[in-house]
């Protein structure tokens, strides 16, 4: 795992770390201090970002928010992100999104209580389920294609393989001026196909908008419905194709499936170790719940879950689902704390070693939710201790979103559930090393054992 050796090395060498990864100048820091120094400081030289083969090609020629380069294009769609797409209304706005898919997920553990759950898959189906209604508009497993059944395609395959093949780095990455790579390792071959089928299926769902044409604003508008809206103002500095379209929802999807699943499944982990904790956390959940004298929990409890919402704090501390941030490429030459820093150098922020670090933390390595009672560190990327969602102009625009997500989903997961290891299992037989993809996954998929509560079940 990249983030493990790199933090290996900075407490051999210290916080800033040169390498050379095949033919990219790449430098890694580990220590608060630089990050604040890079993300903020001097943030308008490290916000441009490489342009990953991946992205070349599934972002449509790197057009979506994540992988744009920095300038006007980017400010632009950035701007639609966040007002648009990500804003506080529109999150809010898809709260009945929300409530269906977890309630789904409720369903089916209901009809497997008492028995072993593989509960990683569930919480990865949740995150799919909740994106793809939001930013297509239909549920991850649906169908697209023609009413010919033979020529329908599952949505999901092709989303997939997509996720899949942004979460293998391709050796390409580091070796930019061998560009025959990608021929002969077949990379390019799988990226071309994949772009070819992305593409069709949201050309046939960018179809369908059009042709249902429901939507002229307000609440109920999917990512698609929105960017076709503000595709069609007058008022735009650099227009946006229908390419660049599929390429901002297509990003929409992908950077918030994965860390989404990733932080429900390790806070799910952590707990399951912790049974102590998770007792203390489902008290909260049911006695706060209880005061509205109902059997559901809604959004509007989510403020009282002051545990709860420590619990996913230290999580995102200890199992950052993307621990070396998105990485970044110098514009220009900057000193950085002495050390000359060429332009166009790759950039990496270890966010995972920073969470770790003993000179920020008091027993860093132990799980401990209340360290973030009565604190004032946040997830914004103002302190520089704590960085799940990275900072400066290229910090993440849908923490909101995310953690609206995992915070209901984890409610009430404690609330009509009690939960116990599968027989046999102790708290140390819980596996807790990753595996590296498009976020960082636990290697061993969770495995639980629920028991409904049908006190609490309306
Ligand atoms: C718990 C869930 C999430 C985590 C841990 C997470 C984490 C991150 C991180 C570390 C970055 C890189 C920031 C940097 O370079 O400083 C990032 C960027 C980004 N995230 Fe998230 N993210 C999450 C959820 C989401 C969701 C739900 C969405 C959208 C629906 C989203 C959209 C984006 C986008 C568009 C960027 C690129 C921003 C830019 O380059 O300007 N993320 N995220």
């Amino acid at each position: 795992m990249p983030h493990h050796t790199f933090s290996k090395l900075a407490e051999k060498f210290g916080p800033i770390i040169y390498l050379r990864l095949g033919q990219v100048p790449t430098v890694v820091v580990s220590s608060p201090k630089l990050a604040r120094l890079i993300l903020k400081i001097h943030d308008h030289v490290f916000s441009n970002r490489p342009r990953l083969v991946s992205a070349q090609y599934l972002s449509f020629n790197c057009s979506d928010v994540t992988f744009s380069s920095y300038g006007p294009y980017w400010r632009q769609v950035r701007k639609i992100c966040v007002t648009e797409l990500l804003s506080s209304k529109r999150v809010s706005s898809f709260q009945l999104v929300r409530d269906q898919e977890v309630n789904r997920l409720l369903n089916t553990l209901s009809t497997r209580s008492g028995s072993e759950v593989n509960v990683s898959e569930l919480f990865f189906s949740l995150a799919n389920d909740v994106l793809c209604r939001v930013a297509f508009g239909r549920r991850f497993t649906e169908c697209v294609g023609s009413s010919d059944e033979g020529k329908k395609r599952h949505l999901a395959a092709v989303l997939t393989e997509a996720q899949e093949l942004f979460a293998g780095m391709g050796v390409g990455d580091f070796f930019p001026e061998w560009e025959w790579i990608h021929s002969v390792s077949g990379y390019k071959r799988k990226l071309t196909k994949n772009l070819e089928e992305l593409s069709r299926v949201c050309d046939e769902i960018i179809e369908d908008h059009l042709n249902s044409n429901s939507n002229s604003g307000g609440n109920k508008e999917d990512f698609v419905d929105v960017l076709l809206r503000v595709q069609k103002q007058d008022n735009l500095e650099v227009p946006i194709t229908d390419d660049n379209l599929k390429a901002l929802v297509l990003d929409m999807f992908v950077a918030g499936t994965d860390t989404t699943a990733a932080t429900l499944e390790w806070t799910m982990t952590e707990l399951a170790k912790h049974p102590e904790l998770m007792k203390q956390a489902q008290q909260e959940v049911r006695t706060v719940a209880g005061q509205t004298g109902g059997k559901v929990v809604d959004e509007s409890h989510l403020q009282h879950l002051h545990l709860i919402k420590s619990a996913i704090k230290e999580t995102l501390r200890l199992h950052p689902p993307v621990p070396l941030l998105v990485p970044r490429e110098s514009m220009d030459e900057c000193i950085l704390d002495g050390y000359k820093i060429p332009a166009k150098t790759r950039v990496l922020v270890n966010a995972y070693a920073i969470g770790r670090d003993p000179n920020s933390w008091d027993n860093p390595l132990q799980y401990n939710p209340q360290r973030f009672e009565d604190s004032s560190v946040d997830v914004k990327g103002r302190d520089f201790r704590f960085l799940p969602f990275g900072g400066g102009r290229r910090g993440c625009p849908g923490y909101t979103f995310g953690l609206a997500t995992v915070e209901i989903a984890l409610a009430r997961l404690l609330f009509h559930f009690d939960w116990e290891l599968r027989r046999g299992y102790s708290t140390d037989d819980v596996d807790v090393s990753e595996i590296f993809g498009l976020s960082t996954r636990k290697r061993t998929p969770l495995a639980l054992v629920p028991t409904m509560n049908k006190e609490l079940w309306g």
